[in-house]
């Protein structure tokens, strides 16, 4: 039995890089968490400890740094895309980089410098390169989109086994915090447009589904954006199910009708679901 090397990646995660744009007195700032991970000639390394074909880690938090001087932070797809390249075309040990970006928004206070975290969501991009003349991939998206439906929710006509206490409900609350990651035909979307159509095509269509369960709203989330963004061809969704308990208030006297919820926190359904067309190009490793 011979023991070999399998698939592997290394790189700098997680770095936070917060860049200040000064235009005359007035400030704008980009907050990203920037994490990297490279791969290619890399046998050596793991096999003998032979470092000559790495590029350190801490070259790739640097190059992160300087780019972010150098060229500024547009659109995390863009800057994503702008490193990727960088890492695979300036080393020829390097076949191949994935940039996986997370952007906190800051909403502007009064004054040209002061600015509030926005608290809300966080926009995310997933960039894969295999240098500019080789095969790429872009998925945008966001995590922690949290909306809930206070009606116009049901959950009824389920499995019935010796273990079901759930009542079937023709009224309740649906709540979740939405993960969704769509990925992009190509790589020359406008990023920024595309994702603030995208994010309204998901809350529009959570708020105009009336849901027969939480997997059929993300089913209708995705088509939404499927139907109206052409520039996307797969959205891959994981959302829990915030349930909201209607709480038994008869000890007390009193009724409930729709009014009174316990918000449990865990445990939660998770539903998970891909959403995509069927002319969709295969690219699993887009979504590596
Ligand atoms: O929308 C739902 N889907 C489920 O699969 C499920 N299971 C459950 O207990 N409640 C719900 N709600």
């Amino acid at each position: 039995m011979a023991i070999v090397l399998g698939p592997n990646r290394y790189g700098k995660a997680e770095t936070r890089v917060v860049r200040v744009t000064r235009d005359g007195g007035v400030h704008r700032i980009k907050d990203l968490n920037v994490s990297v991970a490279l791969s290619g000639d890399m046998d050596e390394v793991h096999l003998t400890g032979d470092n000559a074909a790495v590029l350190p880690t801490d070259s790739q938090k640097n190059t992160v740094f300087a780019f972010a001087r150098k060229y500024g932070i547009g659109e995390i797809e863009e800057f994503g895309l702008l490193l990727a390249r960088h890492f695979v075309d300036s080393q020829p040990t390097i076949a191949h980089a994935r940039v996986e970006i997370h952007e906190y928004g800051w909403d502007r206070l009064a004054g040209p410098h002061s600015f509030v975290r926005d608290g809300g969501e966080v926009r995310t991009a997933l960039v894969h390169s295999d240098g500019s003349d080789g095969p790429e991939s872009v998925v945008s998206g966001l995590t922690d989109l949290v909306v809930l439906n206070a009606t116009g929710s049901e959950f009824h006509g389920f499995i019935q086994d010796e273990y079901t206490t759930l009542a079937p409900t023709d009224d309740r609350i649906l709540a979740t915090a939405v993960t969704a990651q769509w990925r992009h035909r190509g790589t020359g979307s406008s990023w920024g447009p595309s994702y603030a159509a995208v994010r309204s095509c998901l809350l529009d269509a959570f708020a105009g589904t009336h849901s027969l369960s939480l997997q059929q709203t993300l089913f209708q989330m995705g088509r939404r954006v499927l139907d109206e963004r052409p520039e996307t061809c797969e959205v891959r969704m994981s959302m829990p199910n915030k349930h909201h308990f209607l709480v038994d208030l008869e000890p007390f006297g009193m009724d409930n009708d729709n009014e009174v919820y316990f918000a449990a926190d865990r445990p939660y359904g998770l539903i998970e679901g891909t959403v995509l067309t069927d002319d969709a190009p295969p690219a699993p490793a887009a979504w590596n």
